[in-house]
């Protein structure tokens, strides 16, 4: 699907970026999280080392892994960023397995305000990035789901991307992926994978998860990651789980059910590249006329 030839090659796209590694392995870790704050963590920590037995170089948690998730229980789970036990725990695991961990999200408290917070370590333990989720999940679907994270959580209000050996990666969380200006902020950016923790539902999972995953892998022709929770029906608020990884084609190269298990899968990052020559939309855009619009 992505073999190419020198003629094939837009000019514009002769001169190829050298990453480092062409390639990687990324683990994407399915929790079953319950009302247990420490066994949540405890769990996550086993799957990082687990992941990383298995060969994984990234691993990814879900979005709420250390709590349920629900405004309702932000508050109580909350920790400082990075001085709280989770992030030490995160830390911890992620420089004695050695392996990059993107640490899903995690109830943040910032003095007064709330933020639901992805952490990233590198394979040293050390801090490579924070986000805070940028949009609120502040929705109103009668008779299915009413949810307002505005009502607890405060917004972030920055674009997040981060390297690591030489990839570029951009985090969004959940909500955020129904933005499509903001996954093109971070391909701007030089992002090769987009990583979104996110705990879809019921309603919203079946029809909109995947789809919103190939839209901007499609849009934006870069890889994109969805790392959910695993499903609980009894809980207050049902995961759609299907954590997903998409090419820069939009195809699905693999994705889980709903249980509790770890996705792992191969990113091979030349098909940026490759997808991006065949298909030059990004130096097609005609901003030239948008700008005009925009203006008039
Ligand atoms: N939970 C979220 O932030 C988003 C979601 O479930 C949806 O967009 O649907």
């Amino acid at each position: 699907m992505f073999e190419t030839t020198t003629d094939a090659v837009h000019p514009r796209f002769t001169k190829k970026p050298a990453y480092p590694l062409s390639g990687f392995k990324i683990a994407l870790v399915q929790l079953a999280v319950g009302p247990d704050k420490s066994k949540n963590v405890a769990q996550a920590v086993k799957e990082i080392h687990l992941a990383k037995e298995k060969g994984a170089q990234l691993v990814a948690l879900p979005e709420c892994f250390n709590s349920p998730y629900g405004t309702q229980f932000f508050k109580e789970y909350a920790e400082e960023v990075p001085s709280g036990s989770t992030c030490h725990a995160l830390s911890k695991a992620a420089a004695e397995a050695g392996v990059c961990v993107i640490g899903g999200t995690l109830p943040e408290r910032c003095g007064e305000k709330l933020y639901n917070t992805c952490t990233v370590w590198d394979n040293t333990g050390k801090l490579l990035a924070r986000h805070r989720k940028m949009h609120l999940f502040d929705i109103d679907i009668p008779n299915k789901i009413t949810f307002k994270e505005s009502d607890v959580l405060s917004a972030g209000d920055q674009i997040t991307t981060f390297e690591y050996q030489g990839i570029k990666i951009g985090l969004g969380i959940c909500y955020d992926l129904r933005f499509p200006e903001m996954a093109r902020l971070m391909a701007d950016q030089g992002c090769s994978l987009l990583v979104y923790p996110g705990a879809f539902n019921m309603t919203t999972g079946p029809q909109h998860w995947e789809l919103l995953g190939r839209a901007r892998a499609v849009d934006q022709q870069l890889w994109v990651a969805l790392a959910a929770p695993a499903r609980d029906p009894a809980a207050h608020y049902v995961s759609w789980g299907h954590s997903t990884l998409i090419d820069p084609w939009g195809a699905v190269r693999a994705h889980l059910t709903d249980q509790p298990d770890t996705l792992l899968a191969d990113i091979d990052l030349s098909t940026v590249d490759e997808v991006r020559s065949q298909i030059p939309v990004r130096v097609q855009r005609r901003t030239d006329i948008y700008d005009t619009i925009q203006k008039s």
